[in-house]
Formats: C-alpha cells, structure tokens, sequence
C-alpha cells in the first residue's frame, strides 16, 4: 500500500443532478496503491461517481483530480492514467479477443509489436488465451467482459476503476479476477472497485468508502469504520463485520 504520499484520487465537492440529486458534494480520497472497494446500496451513486471519475458524465461541479492531474481542466491526460470497466461489456462480438485488443491498443497510439505481446499476456492472465482467436459472439457473459477487462488494461493504466467486476462471474472466474486485482495492487497500481458482495470489499479493500443517497457516511479501514459504527451507536466499537457496519450506517441515514 502507498505512503499516502501521492493520492490517485481526489474528488472534492462532486455534484450531479439528474431528475433529482444523483451525488451531493461528494468528497473522497484514494491513495496510490491501494484498492478501494465504494459501496452503497441501489441508487446510492456509485456508478454515477465513477462515471464523472472517468470523464464519461459531466459533473454540474466539483473537483476531480487524477494523480495531481485536474480531470475536468486536461481530460485527456487524465483519461490516459486511468482504465474505466463497466459492469455490461461492450465489445465487438464480430471481432476475436486478440482483435479487439490489438484495435483497442490502436486508439491508444500503442505500436503493434506491444500490442500483440500484452494482449497475449492479458488474455493468458484471464484464462482467454484458447479462445483468443475465436469470435467473441458466441461467448458468455462472463468471458465477455474478462475481455472488456483486458481491454481496459491494455495501455497499463496506473488508476483502473471498476464497476462491479465480479457481477455475472462464475466462482473460478471470479477468483481470476480478484487475484489479479490483487497484483495489480500488489504491484503498486490502484485500483476503485464497487461491489454489493460485502466480504470482496472486507477481504481485498484497504480502504472503503460508503455512500448512500449521493452523500459520503463514511470512509476509512475497516478499523476505522468500526469506530465510525460504534460511535454512531454511542458506544464502544464492536468486532462487528462490513455488513454489520455497512447496515448500521445506511441504516441511519435512511
Ligand atoms: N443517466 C441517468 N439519467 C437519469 N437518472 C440517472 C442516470 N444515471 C443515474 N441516474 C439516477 O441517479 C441515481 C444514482 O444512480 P447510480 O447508478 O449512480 O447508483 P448506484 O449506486 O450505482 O446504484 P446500483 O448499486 O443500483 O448500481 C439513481 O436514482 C438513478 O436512477
């Protein structure tokens, strides 16, 4: 985990309103290194957050800054830090594996030669290198988006964000993903994830941060959210698990 020293991170003030308020003066901070899980329950925000994160909508105000890189001032520059993969894939299905990386890596400008040699070693990391000259469309689900995976991590970005990987996964592609999640951080990337599976955030996360109706309750360790939930209660912080916690606090907000 980072020193805490650089922040991939930071969103301050982060507001989007669409029939009603989406996200409201939203503030977070992710540090380099560190794999952090955003939870919430349905309609808290997440993907609306990553989304003005990523560049994809545009925020009505507030301040998102990739790796000191101002995102809404240099777009580009920011975009190119970071690897955005949504929870449907969208990819080709008349293209190959391969293909649809090797074009991928195209509109990043990276030389063919490079290409070629990290689309192999990403689809072997995913367990896609028998398929990677087949057609996409008769792929399931879950191969699909272990290549929409791959895609996104084809010009080695140092933020990758998530939303909810590990939706539509079968347990052994699952554990494909996590582990390399897992390296990834392991060697020094950063990684934001959501999830609704509770023990993902409280096995992988460093830190966690929780929305709900657009507002941040709470962010920290694990730790640190215990004390937050036992605070909350008036009371000393038990040993209480993330969905313990995670349930008392949106509890309350509600
Ligand atoms: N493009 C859009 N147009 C209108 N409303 C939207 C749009 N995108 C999101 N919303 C609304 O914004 C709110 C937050 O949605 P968002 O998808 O960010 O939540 P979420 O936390 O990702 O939820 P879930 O866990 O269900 O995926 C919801 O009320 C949603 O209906």
């Amino acid at each position: 985990m980072g020193a805490g020293l650089t922040e991939a991170l930071i969103v301050k003030g982060l507001s989007k309103t669409f029939a009603k308020p989406a996200v409201s003066d939203l503030d977070l901070t992710v540090h380099a290194g560190e794999l952090y899980a955003l939870l919430g329950p349905n309609g808290a925000g997440k993907t609306t957050t990553l989304r003005m994160v990523a560049g994809l909508t545009q925020p009505d105000k507030g301040e998102v800054s990739i790796f000191g890189v101002d995102a809404r001032k240099d777009p580009a520059a920011a975009k190119a830090l970071l690897a955005w993969a949504p929870d449907e894939a969208m990819i080709y299905d008349k293209l190959t594996p391969l293909e649809y990386l090797e074009f991928v890596a195209g509109l990043w400008n990276i030389d063919p030669t490079t290409a070629k040699a990290r689309a192999e070693a990403l689809l072997a990391t995913l367990g896609l290198t028998a398929e990677a000259r087949r057609r996409c469309e008769g792929f399931s689900r879950g191969m699909k988006q272990k290549v929409a995976l791959a895609g996104a991590l084809i010009h080695e970005p140092k933020l990758l964000i998530l939303d909810e990987p590990l939706t539509g996964l079968d347990a052994a592609a699952a554990r494909l993903v996590k582990d390399m999640l897992q390296a990834r951080v392991d060697a020094g990337g950063t990684v934001i994830l959501t999830t609704h599976i509770l023990e993902v955030a409280e096995r992988m996360a460093d830190r966690i941060g929780i929305i709900a109706g657009g507002r941040l309750l709470a962010e920290g360790t694990l730790d640190e959210l215990r004390g937050k939930a036992g605070e909350a209660v008036g009371g000393a912080s038990g040993g209480g698990t993330l969905e313990d916690i995670f349930l008392q606090l949106t509890a309350e907000d509600a």
